[in-house]
């Protein structure tokens, strides 16, 4: 089972050890607009199988599309961590929030 965090760290060194053939090498390698083009492309993939039935077009469609977004956060160099401890900090916010409109629905 790959998991976030070794997908990851697979994608990273590939960045810093490029392998013949590798297709995250190819996207390095064209650089950062290429990257996003399949971040934007690989989204609206995502947004067309959602609004069709079958859920295995739509669990594809994610898979390509957070791989694509790992591959974006090595090259801006953002690690898992920071969007774990990102999401983190919001839990004791959204928490507070949700606390708040639950009182002004009372
Ligand atoms: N998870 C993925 C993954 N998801 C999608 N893709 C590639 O993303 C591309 C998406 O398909 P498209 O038709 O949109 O793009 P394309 O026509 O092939 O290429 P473009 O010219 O449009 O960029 C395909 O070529 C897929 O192979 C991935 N390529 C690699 N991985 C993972 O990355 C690891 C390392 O891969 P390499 O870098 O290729 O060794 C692999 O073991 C996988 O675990």
């Amino acid at each position: 089972m790959q998991d976030l965090d070794a997908l990851y760290q697979l994608i990273l060194d590939r960045k810093n050890n490029p392998k013949e053939g590798s297709y995250t090498d190819y996207l390095f390698t064209k650089g950062l607009d290429k990257i996003l083009k399949k971040v934007g492309e690989e989204s609206t993939e995502v947004i067309v199988a959602a609004k069709n039935d079958s859920d295995d077009e739509f669990v594809y469609e994610v898979a390509d599309l957070a791989y694509h977004v790992l591959v974006l956060m090595v090259d801006r160099g953002i690690s898992v961590d920071q969007i774990k401890r990102e999401l983190s900090e919001r839990e004791g916010l959204m928490s507070k929030t949700k606390e708040r409109r639950d009182i002004k629905e009372l």
